[in-house]
């Protein structure tokens, strides 16, 4: 199969190296010296440890790598998703897609789904890969499972027949809602958890944290119209325990920093990589007020990101909750 993975930042390498091993693989970024890197060194800055087979193709010319494909598989930050959608449709306006990225659009609040089906209206052949999946690991060939979640059926399982590996165990679903909103609030969660860690308050603290943070992403993905199981499967659970719990998180470093008293600004400059949950955090908070979802631990997390609330006041407030049943909404 001829795959086209666009986008060659950490994750999207990640894949690339690791569909190499079955497929012809096009890897595209538009950055022109990320490309010169890639081609020449076979590794770039996004994943220093990672090494691109010299099958796989670095192909600076988007056109080049999406005509033809297969698949074509956007790997870039959800922040990329629309425009590259849209250069997409200018080559191929029925594709087959996946969709790589845990977001939202921070304009509309919209889901990678939809802007996907903006971009591409003929698209039907669509869907979102997802699951606990630190990129490092999956470029070393580590054990990880992953969920790809279509409305064609027929299409999703044979995406999954066609890049599951020994070393990469891909599940089926046809809950895009729930996969896609598993991996975006656990971005936000995995924040409040770097917080609690940064702020040395306890293991106790954390498995509350990725608990009721769970509680959060049911609420609000069911009220989206997700299927509660999916929570609890890779996109959901799975997820949220890797991102809160595993040093490699970014967006769990982010909220270690801020305990440390770093600013969100020197932050993200120092990163070198997106952190979703940042950017996700108002989308969240916005949708569930809208359903009328109660969401505190992401209201504390946006509130220490962009509304001048300390760590240890958003830590506060969460505490001095009232208490109440914990399967209630
Ligand atoms: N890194 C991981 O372990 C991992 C695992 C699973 C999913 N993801 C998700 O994959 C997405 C990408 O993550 P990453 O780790 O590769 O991020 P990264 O910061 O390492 O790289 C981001 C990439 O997106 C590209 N990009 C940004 N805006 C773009 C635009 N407008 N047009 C084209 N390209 C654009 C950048 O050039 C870069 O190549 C995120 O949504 C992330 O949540 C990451
Ligand atoms: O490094 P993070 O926090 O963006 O998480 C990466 C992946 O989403 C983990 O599955």
């Amino acid at each position: 199969m001829k795959i086209a993975v666009l986008g060659a930042g950490a994750w999207g390498t990640a894949l690339a190296i690791s569909f190499a091993a079955r497929h012809e693989v096009a890897l595209w970024t538009r950055n022109a010296a990320d490309c010169a890197e890639l081609a020449s060194n076979r590794t770039s800055r996004y994943l220093p440890e990672g090494f691109l087979p010299i099958a796989a193709r670095v192909e600076p010319e988007l056109a080049k790598a999406v005509r033809g494909a297969d698949l074509v598989i956007v790997a870039t930050a959800t922040s990329g998703l629309r425009e590259t959608a849209a250069a997409i449709a200018a080559i191929n306006p029925e594709p087959a897609l996946a969709w790589a990225c845990k977001g939202f659009d921070r304009d509309t609040r919209h889901l990678p789904h939809e802007i996907v089906a903006q971009a591409l209206p003929r698209a039907t052949r669509v869907g979102a890969l997802s699951g606990p999946s630190f990129a490092l690991e999956v470029a070393r060939a580590q054990p990880t499972a992953l969920v790809f979640a279509s409305p064609d059926a027929a299409f999703a399982q044979s995406t999954v027949a066609a890049l599951n590996t020994e070393r990469l165990r891909i599940y089926s679903s046809q809950d895009v809602i729930g996969v896609e909103l598993g991996g975006a609030v656990k971005n936000v969660i995995a924040i409040a958890a770097g917080i609690s860690d940064g702020l040395s308050l306890g293991r106790n603290a954390r498995a509350a944290l990725i608990t009721r943070g769970l509680a959060e992403i049911v609420r609000l993905g069911v009220a989206l119209g997700g299927q509660s199981e999916t929570f609890m499967g890779l996109a959901g659970l799975g997820d949220l325990v890797l991102t809160c719990t595993g040093d490699l998180s970014r967006n769990r470093d982010v909220g270690l920093r801020l305990a440390k008293g770093q600013s969100l600004d020197a932050i993200l400059a120092e990163l070198g990589h997106v952190a979703e949950g940042v950017h996700s955090a108002p989308s969240v908070l916005s949708l569930s007020l809208s359903h009328g979802v109660e969401m505190p631990i992401t209201a504390a997390v946006h509130g220490v990101l962009f509304d001048g609330r300390s760590p240890a006041q958003a830590v506060a407030q969460l505490l001095s909750r009232d208490p109440k049943a914990e399967s209630g909404p």
